[in-house]
């Protein structure tokens, strides 16, 4: 394949939230051309998010060949096929004019190697071959698997493609670009724009904790604007005990599962102050990560769910020293990016570029990956 060829790729990323398909077409290169096209979101049906929770508590509980993992991995296929279909029609274009998909699948159990005597798993439910079949596009899946082989972390993989983005914008100071999903990670974008120089890594909860909390104790899947945390009282003592937490002091490339962060610090307090404080902590986690970035970002970009809670992102800009953008006000699409991302990292897993690298899921070297599955003829 001729490296510079630009293709049209679906990229496709469920995430951590459980909230749906994300799914986007992209012109691209592989490399620096990046032309964003029509999107769209599917959200999953109260059935299915109850079979992804099922399937993600056999998975931690060991229980691989579990019924409910089997029917969770079903629906989850089927549910990207409705979204390349309705993806399809809306951009009113026919499937021969795709060259590839790009599938992440449902992260349902995300355990990288904690020494290196020790293997890791990451695991992403979701039939790469099926969806090829029913498509009839060709599929590029699996993203995680060769580099948590290869001794890495197996995510963050955005980093390369939010580079990309940043290199576009042409600034001359470096990028901070930050995930606000279930999970939050951080991509510092070097001002030269060299992918030898991305530095990346899951810095802390997201919104995942904060929608926990909501869930526990008002039934609601989030905190709405944050309009509970905005009446609540940040309990200091609560969140300088949460930052004592491992995670935030290990020296990353590092990566979370959701589910590594609990909220047992803060089931004693109220509603309102549990989300004031859960939204402190997210930020505070954002800020701490700065220490182990090369310089302090000049600016950083904010991407992912979270950027639509004004508590969250008053709490961010506070902490930060830089200004704090929401992806909007670059021309970036906030909630199509990780979409976008896998459409993106699909075409380099075709050419064979490296989607992850030493400082972003500390692999021995730039490692491309990816399963591909051909479209039957
Ligand atoms: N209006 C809003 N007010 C508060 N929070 C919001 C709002 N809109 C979205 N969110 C938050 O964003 C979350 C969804 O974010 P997103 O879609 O980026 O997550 P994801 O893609 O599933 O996560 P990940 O990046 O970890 O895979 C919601 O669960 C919620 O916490
Ligand atoms: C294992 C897994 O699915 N991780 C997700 C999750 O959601 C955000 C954060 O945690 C990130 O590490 C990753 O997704 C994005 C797309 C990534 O790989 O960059």
């Amino acid at each position: 394949m001729e490296l510079m060829s630009i293709m049209t790729a679906i990229g496709m990323m469920s995430g951590t939230s459980l909230d749906g398909v994300d799914a986007a077409i992209l012109r691209t290169d592989g490399l620096d051309v990046v032309e964003p096209g029509a999107a769209l979101h599917i959200p999953y049906d109260r059935d299915l998010k109850i079979w992804i929770r099922r399937a993600i508590k056999a998975a931690l509980e060991g229980r691989d060949g579990a019924a409910d993992i089997g029917k969770a991995a079903r629906e989850v296929t089927m549910a990207h096929v409705a979204a390349v279909e309705a993806l399809l029609e809306k951009a009113g274009i026919r499937r021969i004019a795709i060259d590839v998909i790009g599938f992440h699948g449902q992260t349902i159990l995300h355990r990288p190697a904690r020494s290196p005597e020790s293997t890791g798993r990451t695991w992403q439910i979701g039939d790469g071959r099926v969806l090829a079949e029913e498509t009839k596009i060709g599929v590029v899946c699996d993203f995680r698997s060769a580099d948590v082989a290869a001794g890495g972390e197996g995510a963050p993989l955005a980093p390369v493609y939010h580079a990309a983005l940043a290199r576009a914008l042409g600034r001359d100071h470096a990028v901070g670009v930050l995930n606000l999903g279930g999970v939050a990670n951080v991509t510092y974008a070097p001002a030269d724009g060299a992918e030898s120089g991305i530095v990346a890594f899951d810095c802390g909860p997201g919104n995942g904790l904060i929608d926990e909390w909501m869930e526990l104790k008002t039934g609601k899947a989030m905190d709405e604007d944050g309009a509970l945390a905005r009446r609540g009282r940040v309990h200091t003592d609560v969140l300088r005990y949460m930052l004592l937490n491992p995670y935030l002091r290990r020296r990353p490339p590092k990566s979370l599962d959701r589910y590594d962060f609990k909220l047992d610090p803060v089931l004693d307090l109220s509603v309102a102050d549990g989300a004031a404080t859960l939204t402190a902590f997210t930020a505070a986690c954002v800020r701490d990560c700065e220490k182990f970035l090369p310089s302090p970002p000049g600016e950083w970009i904010v991407c992912g769910g979270g950027r639509r809670n004004p508590a969250l992102m008053e709490a961010l800009e506070k902490a930060l020293d830089a200004p704090t953008l929401v992806a909007e006000n670059v021309g970036w699409r906030g909630d199509d990016l990780e979409a976008e991302c896998f459409a993106y990292l699909a075409v380099r897993s075709l050419k064979k570029l490296p989607l992850s690298f030493p400082k972003t899921t500390r692999v021995p070297r730039p490692m491309t990956g990816g399963v591909f599955h051909r479209a039957p003829l």
